[in-house]
């Protein structure tokens, strides 16, 4: 994997945006969260007037092989059906995407199924799903390193496209498991908190998930006791999971804002801060879910989601229902007048 430079946004300008957001024609901090968010974006564009240039969801789509387990509520099939429904537009993404001006890029980097006839969708297939991680490790290091290449490839798109701000989300059926093993052998949390019942597990499914991770997770300490963070991202990854962590890293290193959606999204973010702690400051949190252990994940990420709509879908729709927040903190900073260009009376 290649060394990510990221650096954390320069605070010289600080001051000087703190000035201007405390001079608009509003009592101080009067616009709470909105203020805090335009101070992100400010620093990491580096400027006075931020813009949202071209938003870009970047939907990443790939098949487990721990799906084989029967830790999901649907069967792989549904992956890639999901990835043809979103080339028809009928998606939950789509919708959002369309709502929100975002351009959505479709991206194959392991469907279990011949997508070759669908030009909407990018090929980036490394195989035909994961091994499972029940076994062994779910891809090689090769692999591994392919998957953040791709997306490190596709932030540099991104920036190509002159885009400032991107979105990104996933479809992988079987991926909140891969997430619940991130999360707990990543942030330290006991398995059993970090498993959630997915899309849509009952409590007989849940009970047989948690054995099924919890053998996994046990047989992956007996396989590498040292393990480090690249061991437990390729063990138990998905493809199109460790390509999200090449995407945040590329992203913050091009100096892109990064909205970052549910569970498995931030299970992402958590592997790119642990690579790349710096990446940090360039993530948006979008929306807080259901999944169980969503809200511990964030904490761990010191992360305060804008939304909390109970939603549990992924794909990046929970980020995506986020955007208008966004959108109006950086037009606060553009279309705001300050006290003086008021004409009112500051008197504090
Ligand atoms: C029809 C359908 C559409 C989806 N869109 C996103 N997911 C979500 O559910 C999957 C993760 O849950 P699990 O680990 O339980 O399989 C991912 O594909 C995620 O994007 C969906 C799931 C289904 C069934
Ligand atoms: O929060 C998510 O992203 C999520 C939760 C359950 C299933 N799919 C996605």
């Amino acid at each position: 994997m290649r060394k990510f430079n990221i650096e954390r946004p320069d605070r010289r300008i600080e001051d000087s945006i703190r000035h201007k957001i405390d001079n608009l024609n509003k009592p101080k901090g009067s616009l709470g969260r909105l203020e805090s968010i335009a101070m992100q974006i400010c620093l990491i564009e580096q400027t006075l007037h931020p813009t949202l240039h071209k938003p870009q969801h970047i939907l990443l789509g790939a098949d487990h092989g721990i799906e084989r387990e029967g830790v999901s509520v649907s069967p792989r099939e549904v992956t890639w059906q999901q990835m043809v429904n979103f080339t028809k537009g009928g998606g939950g993404v789509n919708m959002f995407c369309r709502q929100h001006g975002f351009k959505l890029h479709i991206v194959d980097m392991g469907v279990d199924h011949d997508l070759g006839g669908y030009p909407a969708i990018t090929d980036r297939k490394i195989a035909r799903g994961t091994a499972d991680f029940l076994y062994g490790p779910a891809m090689s290091l090769e692999q591994m390193d392919k998957a953040v290449e791709t997306g490190d490839e596709l932030a540099a798109m991104c920036l190509d496209e002159g885009s400032d701000i991107i979105c990104i989300g996933e479809m992988g059926i079987g991926n909140t498991s891969a997430s619940s093993v991130w999360m707990s052998e990543l942030g330290g949390v006991a398995l059993d908190e970090c498993i959630g019942a997915g899309a849509g597990l009952d409590s007989p499914g849940l009970a047989h998930k948690r054995k099924v991770l919890a053998e996994a997770t046990g047989r992956y300490h007996r396989w590498k006791p040292d393990a480090g963070v690249t061991d437990c991202i390729r063990y138990f990854g998905g493809f199109e999971m460790v390509a999200a962590v090449g995407l945040m890293l590329g992203a913050a290193e091009r100096r892109l804002v990064v909205m970052v959606d549910g569970f498995i999204m931030s299970a992402c973010a958590l592997a790119a801060t642990k690579l790349v702690p710096e990446a940090r400051d360039y993530m948006i949190f979008g929306h807080q879910g259901d999944e169980n252990g969503h809200r511990r994940l964030l904490q761990l990420l010191h992360a305060e989601p804008l939304l909390q709509l109970g939603m549990r879908l992924g794909e990046g729709t929970g980020a995506l229902c986020a955007f208008p927040i966004i959108d109006s903190a950086v037009r606060m900073m553009n279309e705001m007048n300050d006290f003086e260009h008021a004409n009112i009376t500051k008197y504090f």
